[in-house]
């Protein structure tokens, strides 16, 4: 199995390539690919970790030699926030990024799993099916936004207000990745219940979470480790069903049907191809309704800024 991390000199990249070191089924390969010159030492430094995971670093403008054979390529690439700033407000330089790292994916390794984490990712997926579709190659159960960071945040911050075992929390988080896009199921986790003011702020805190670390970061950029944590669990999700693995569901943005938008956050079963199955997101309250339904013009608007990009 190879997995390429494109960005992988970054605040996300180099925390995912150091869990995925650690934790890559043994045999795996890790190419690491970044424009910045430290990439190749990054490579090494990772490469006396004592795991059976070959790990390669390549620098320069061309990813093609970090590319060739992959089967899993996620990508960070691109420019963080800063106070102030809105995921959107990122569109201008990752939106050339994403199209050109994705023309890359398509030359070399058209049947890879691509999962995008470069902001903003209601968008930079859109633009990444465009480019793959212009070269041919399109197809949609190989492409996924990476919503993952949603998930466990919401995992972790149900488990703190309730005081529950943050292992035994389970939801959907569905939509897209930013603002109100971003919609935690709360009335589907078990054994919990929440007054109408806690759903309120709660949906509120999760939606607002990739703000509340910019500020706390002061200038410093955005969520690295958290979403390190969380693309390596995505990595490992898609490694896991490409291996074969059965019943291995996770959320994500993906073109699967959705009668909501063209991209739309749910679960997905996956599988050796990928998506093998897009699966119902499951009863929704009155208030998850009503925030879905006002949520779409904004998902809607953010997707064709992206397939415009492109065409
Ligand atoms: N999907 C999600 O949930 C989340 C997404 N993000 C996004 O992830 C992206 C990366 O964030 P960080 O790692 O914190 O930023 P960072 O600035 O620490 O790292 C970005 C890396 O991308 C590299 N890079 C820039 N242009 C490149 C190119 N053309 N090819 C290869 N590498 C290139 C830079 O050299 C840098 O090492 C941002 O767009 C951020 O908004 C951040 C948190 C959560
Ligand atoms: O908020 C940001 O800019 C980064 C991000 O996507 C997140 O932390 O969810």
């Amino acid at each position: 199995m190879k997995v390429a991390v494109l960005g992988a000199a970054g605040g996300i990249g180099q925390a995912l390539a150091l869990l995925l070191k650690t934790q890559l089924p043994a045999g795996s390969q890790l190419s690491l690919y970044d424009i910045a010159p430290v990439t190749p030492g990054v490579a090494v430094d990772l490469s006396h970790i004592p795991t059976a995971v070959e790990v390669k670093g390549f620098a320069g403008e061309d990813p093609t030699p970090a590319l060739e054979g992959a089967d899993v390529v996620l990508i960070s690439a691109g420019v963080a926030r800063k106070p102030g700033m809105d995921r959107s407000d990122l569109f201008n330089i990752n939106a050339g990024i994403v199209r050109s790292l994705i023309e890359k994916v398509a030359a070399t390794c058209p049947k890879a799993l691509v999962g995008v984490i470069t902001n903003p990712v209601n968008t930079t997926v859109a633009i990444a099916a465009e480019v793959l579709k212009k070269a041919g190659v399109y197809d949609k159960n190989r492409l996924f936004g990476v919503t993952t960071l949603d998930v466990i945040r919401s995992e972790t911050f149900i488990a703190e207000l309730k005081g529950l075992n943050v292992a035994d929390v389970k939801l959907n988080v569905i939509g897209g990745h930013s603002g109100v896009t971003i919609l935690p199921l709360l009335s589907q986790v078990e054994g919990v219940s929440f007054t109408d003011e806690e759903v309120a702020s709660l949906t509120k805190r999760i939606q607002n979470a990739g703000t509340e670390v910019v500020e706390a970061k002061a200038g410093g950029g955005s969520a690295t480790l958290s979403m390190g944590q969380a693309a390596c669990r995505f990595g490992l999700s898609l490694v896991r069903g490409l291996q074969g693995e059965a019943n291995v569901v996770e959320c994500a943005y993906v073109d699967g049907g959705s009668e909501h938008a063209e991209f739309f956050a749910q679960p997905v079963l996956l599988g050796k191809n990928g998506v093998e199955k897009v699966l119902p997101y499951g009863d929704v309250s009155e208030f998850e309704a009503n925030a879905r339904d006002e949520m779409l013009d904004t998902l809607k608007g953010d997707i064709k800024i992206g397939v415009e990009f492109v065409k």
